[in-house]
């Protein structure tokens, strides 16, 4: 048996600061295009893919804030994304900021959706692994105030039937957490999607700047493998805003391989055929839940914040 579902990884190269919008949405419109050209039922765009990755700067004006945050989903300039949907009958995953007005106040989140063919919104999800700091630290090169503009997320991780399958999302830091791939595969995950930017230095540890590339596939790799789940990572990639973010967007396969890789660090889509049941060769042997997972031994996972002391 097989269950093909063609998707589309739609890198984006950098995104200019006084980039509109509406420029940013017909890039991601040409790609939409493209991916239908080559077949693709899905096309995956990445994290924060409708504008510059603004956490890099302290800003104080909430309004200079509020000026990357989308409060409508569609709104008036997304729409066209929504539109294009239907016409073509392909689906996306987009990651956003969402400002929301929620239980009489403002919340603001880095966010993704899957759309579906038909133009409709069938997942939301919110990131729950925010890096980062939320002060000012004038030390460092460029900033990544995730902590002080984004609220950690609030609808868990979640899974939906689309597409011919169950498909998980995340976002960036998400894919550095073998729990993330856990939780999803236990919820049934076949397919993850999962948007990022990544700078190439990391300031408080600049020895590992060389590892960005190998700890991007490392810990995507041994997560698809380990839960049996094809991945599908998709970088904001190139020079933007004198900030270098790690492009290597990829198709991993469930045996953690790596079945398709951009090349470039511009707008670039790269492409596969991805039969769900291939997570099969995985889920029903070496990673059988039901059969091999031991539970009992693993209750610190979700019990401790903190590591224990080893016993005396
Ligand atoms: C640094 C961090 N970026 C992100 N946008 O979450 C990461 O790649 O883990």
């Amino acid at each position: 048996m097989s269950r093909i579902v063609t998707v589309g990884a739609a890198q984006l190269g950098p995104i200019a600061r006084n980039e509109s919008r509406a420029r940013v949405v017909e890039r991601l419109l040409a790609l939409m295009r493209r991916a239908r050209t080559r077949g693709c039922d899905l096309v995956v765009f990445p994290e924060l893919a409708l504008t510059t990755f603004f956490p890099r700067w302290y800003m104080e004006s909430q309004a200079e804030i509020d000026a990357f945050f989308e409060t409508a989903m569609p709104g008036p300039e997304t729409e066209p994304l929504f539109a294009v949907a239907r016409e073509l009958g392909i689906g996306f995953y987009l990651g956003y900021a969402e400002r929301v007005e929620e239980g009489g106040r403002v919340r603001r989140f880095n966010t993704s959706i899957l759309v579906d063919g038909r133009g409709e919104v069938v997942g939301r999800y919110r990131k729950i692994h925010l890096p980062g700091h939320a002060e000012n630290e004038p030390w460092r090169a460029f900033q990544h105030l995730e902590k002080r503009y984004f609220e950690p997320g609030d609808l868990g991780f979640g899974t939906w039937q689309a597409f011919g399958g169950v498909f998980g999302m995340a976002l960036c830091n998400d894919r550095r957490w073998p729990e993330t791939y856990r939780v999803l595969a236990l919820k049934g995950m076949e397919m993850l999607l999962l948007g990022y930017n990544t700078p190439m230095h990391y300031p408080p540890v600049p020895g590992h700047d060389h590892l960005q590339g190998f700890h991007n596939h490392l810990c995507m790799q041994a997560g698809a493998y380990q839960n049996g789940t094809w991945v599908v990572a998709v970088a904001k990639a190139g020079r933007e805003e004198g900030c270098d973010l790690l492009g290597q967007s990829c198709i991993i396969a469930p045996t953690g391989e790596i079945v398709a890789m951009s090349s470039t660090l511009g707008d670039e889509l790269i492409t596969a055929e991805c039969d769900l049941d291939r997570t099969r060769e995985i889920k029903e042997h070496i990673f059988n839940f039901e059969l091999h997972r031991r539970p009992e031994e693993y209750r610190l996972i979700a019990e401790r914040r903190g590591a224990v002391p080893p016993a005396a």
